[in-house]
């Protein structure tokens, strides 16, 4: 997967570089570019930003600079076979969950526009639309400073679903959200430690009943913690529907 990202902090985004991800793009799995939205100004100041039409606070990101840094990202474009995503992290775009993590992990190329100010000049967005799928994206009812916190979380949730990205693809199934339920509690050594103890059922050897208890715990977790999430799933058994009632 090939992922540009355009800002005006570029140094922003090294953190992707660590960890994981790093080793992604280490080994070839990933493609990261970060532009700098500032190399495609060419003014002395190097502006970006300029004052709204209609008044109000703040600044808007003018719209000349976008285009110039996205056309160079499409003149880079290897060809692919579908329009690529132009993630456009706002407060007003649509909230990313781990479906559309999943749906975004599919595709060739995907490119984040990380605005900062007030946001960016509309027409960027609206002529943008020629060449690529827009998507203005949320992470969340909170307001940010700007598009590169968010864009490194949608990065951090699509990338380690590309598979090799993860060493234990195992790792991926029981995980909050993946099947629509939070996760189960999680232990390791000392089996006693200051007093709490490891659930016994853990130090069984027991698989089907570790299985049926961790179950149980991700039911109770979502019950107790994210409730909403049990109506968007499928059909409960009726062992689930004990441990919920
Ligand atoms: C109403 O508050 C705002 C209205 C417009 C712009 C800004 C600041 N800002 C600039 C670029 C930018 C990109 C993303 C976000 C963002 C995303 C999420 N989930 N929260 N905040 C915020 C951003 C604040």
């Amino acid at each position: 997967m090939r992922i540009d990202v355009v800002s005006i902090f570029p140094a922003y985004l090294e953190g992707l570089k660590l960890s994981l991800i790093g080793k992604a793009i280490e080994q070839g799995l990933l493609d990261l570019t970060v532009h700098d939205l500032r190399d495609f100004t060419f003014d002395r100041h190097r502006t970006v930003d300029d004052s709204p039409y209609g008044g109000g606070a703040g600044m808007v990101m003018k719209a000349e600079p976008w285009a110039l840094a996205l056309e160079h990202i499409l003149g880079e474009g290897t060809g692919e076979a579908t329009k690529p995503i132009l993630i456009v992290p706002s407060p007003a775009g649509e909230v990313f969950d781990q479906r559309i993590a999943e749906e975004l992990a599919h595709t060739e190329h995907l490119t984040f526009a990380c605005g900062r100010y007030e946001g960016i000049d509309q027409r960027v967005l609206d002529w943008a639309g020629q060449s690529f799928e827009v998507r203005p994206m949320s992470i969340g009812d909170y307001v940010l400073n700007g598009g590169e916190v968010a864009s490194m979380v949608m990065i951090e949730a699509v990338s380690r679903l590309i598979p090799g990205v993860i060493g234990n693809p195992e790792s991926l199934t029981e995980e909050s959200h993946e099947d629509g339920l939070l996760e189960y509690p999680i232990f390791t050594k000392p089996a006693t430690w200051r007093g709490h103890d490891v659930p016994e059922i853990l130090l069984s050897g027991n698989h089907a009943a570790i299985a049926r208890w961790r179950r149980d715990r991700r039911l109770e977790r979502t019950a107790e913690v994210r409730p909403d999430l049990l109506t968007g799933l499928g059909d409960l058994d009726a062992r689930d529907r004990e441990v919920l009632d």
